[in-house]
């Protein structure tokens, strides 16, 4: 049998390792010291422990995390630098011992967890914790009274945690202060360039978004077609907007198109209009989209989706700013702006056939790409705080701050769906959130990384593969908003082969409209 001295020794490098590790491992203070209090009392008998941190710039001690007490009894947990005992300490760096607090009368019992039987046989131990000189808050813990027991020992371990704890702050305190430096750096440049531009709707303060937010400016001094590309989900219909409320335009109408939702055969009508009987339903004369944009903008999405013969149609309208309602022979003038926006991949469109070239270069007179989100990843927090404030506000919550965990998640996932994807992840996140805070449990399950999953499941070859092949589905359906046949397309297989896959892994295309 090991002497009692060994055991102790052994007990406390296994904390000390146990503690060195979680702080290595994880970002998040409250969790830290949650974890430290909880090993004292799992491992040393130690209760009711308590971290109390000063607040920056005032002489004011608050609880940062308690073991063993109320919520209650947490918020009645306030002391002045210099009152009772946690005061003291705090105060004078220098730790105190209390070896039975019912001979104490410092002690004030702020808390009230105590009752007065209680107190008869408790210890009471509280260390300073210091950053270098500076005692920045105490760690206290109460410990069950007993005569033939030194309480040196607890004494220097709890000193040799509260340096590492020291630490933990530190570092803690450093990642808060460089990300508000951040933040506040971020706002200052987003007004600068809002009051410039003023795209107050558009956020993103990554460089790409300053040569987006150039260009915008650019585009809308002048009234040249603009083509738009990007992902689905980056923003392009914003920017049309954008450019259009920043044009001489502006107070003109702003007529949108979307040429993928349209049917092949009802797109002339709907872009050109067309004359009462000129087709069965057509009970009456109706004006079109480019006649209804006059001395506007008409704004054509999905551009690439146009069938060949629409593309000869619009061809004509671009060089010579007139046509005919369908069925009519009345031609009509127009003075509108293009602005049109795609996803797909234009050049080689046009290298296979399908998209004509002349017309290729009427719509691209400028282009603006908006590169997806995984590649400004520095727009991510800014754009999810954005969309917390907004949803928040639409749902009278009041959530305030997303954990660091949370944000860990976002920035090292790849986004599929870009923007739109992370506004209906915080979106969703609000709804469920019933604190104040956004965690990583309150986000879609696709943004547990795939070490993640590695981590928490052991699973076989073919659970691998399956799960694989899901993400596989699931992110193509993100990027084509849930359009089945574009999604087999992109993954290169067949409409078949997706449903049947869709099935059997219980996937659902309307989740991802
Ligand atoms: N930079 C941004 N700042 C704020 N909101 C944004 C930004 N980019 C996109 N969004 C929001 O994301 C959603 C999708 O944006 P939008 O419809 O403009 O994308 P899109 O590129 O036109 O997509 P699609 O190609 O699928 O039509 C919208 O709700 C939009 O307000």
């Amino acid at each position: 049998m090991k002497a009692p001295a060994v055991n102790r020794e052994l007990e406390e490098l296994s904390i000390l390792f146990e503690l060195s590790q979680k702080i290595n491992i994880s970002n998040d203070l409250q969790d830290i010291l949650n974890t430290i209090l909880d090993i004292l009392s799992r491992k040393m008998g130690m209760t009711r422990g308590t971290v109390t941190l000063l607040k920056p710039y005032t002489d004011d001690l608050v609880i940062e995390a308690a073991h063993g007490l109320s919520y209650d009894a947490k918020q009645r947990g306030h002391y002045k630098l210099g009152e009772g005992i946690t005061g003291k300490v705090a105060a004078s760096g220098k730790p105190m011992v209390i070896s039975n607090i019912n001979d104490e009368p410092r002690f004030l019992n702020k808390t009230k967890t105590r009752s007065d039987l209680d107190k008869k046989n408790i210890s009471f131990i509280c260390v300073p914790i210091k950053v270098g000189k500076e005692t920045i808050g105490a760690l206290s813990v109460d410990k069950l009274f007993q005569k033939d027991i030194s309480l040196d020992e607890d004494l220097r371990l709890l000193t040799i945690i509260s340096s590492l704890l020291g630490q933990a702050v530190k570092i803690h305190r450093a990642i808060n202060e460089e990300r508000d430096k951040l933040r506040a750096e971020a706002e200052k440049l987003r007004s600068q360039l809002s009051e410039k531009f003023n795209f107050t709707n558009i956020i993103g303060n990554s460089s790409q978004m300053h040569d987006v937010y150039v260009q915008i400016h650019q585009a809308s001094k002048g009234n040249a077609s603009i083509l738009i590309r990007g992902e689905s989900g980056t923003g392009k219909e914003l920017v049309a907007h954008a450019i259009h409320y920043n044009s001489i335009r502006s107070a003109k109408p702003f007529v949108k198109v979307n040429c993928a939702a349209i049917p092949a055969e009802l797109i002339e009508a709907e872009l050109f209009g067309h004359e009462k009987g000129a087709f069965t339903g057509a009970y009456q004369q109706k004006k079109g989209k480019f006649e209804l944009a006059h001395s506007g903008t008409i704004f054509l999405d999905e551009v690439g989706d146009l069938s060949m013969p629409t593309q000869v149609k619009l061809l004509r309208v671009l060089q010579e700013k007139e046509f005919e309602r369908v069925g009519g022979v009345e031609t009509i003038k127009t003075n509108f702006r293009l602005i049109s926006a795609t996803n797909k991949n234009l050049e080689t469109m046009v290298k296979d056939g399908v998209f004509r070239e002349d017309l290729y270069y009427r719509l691209n007179v400028f282009s603006i790409f908006l590169p997806p989100l995984r590649d400004r990843r520095t727009d991510i927090l800014l754009l999810a705080e954005h969309f917390l404030k907004t949803y928040a506000e639409e749902n009278n919550k009041k959530i305030n701050r997303i954990s660091t965990p949370a944000i860990d998640m976002m920035m090292t996932y790849h986004w599929p769906g870009n923007v739109r994807e992370l506004e209906n992840c915080i979106e969703r996140a609000v709804l469920v959130c019933d604190g104040e805070t956004i965690h990583g449990h309150h986000l879609p399950p696709s943004l547990q990384t795939s070490t993640q999953r590695e981590q928490t499941e052991d699973i076989s070859f073919e659970e691998k593969v399956a799960t694989y092949e899901k993400d596989l589905i699931i992110d193509a359906l993100k990027a084509t908003r849930g359009n089945i046949s574009k999604t087999a397309e992109m993954l290169h297989t067949t409409v078949r082969i997706v449903g049947y896959k869709m099935k059997q892994y219980n996937i659902d295309y309307k989740n991802y409209r």
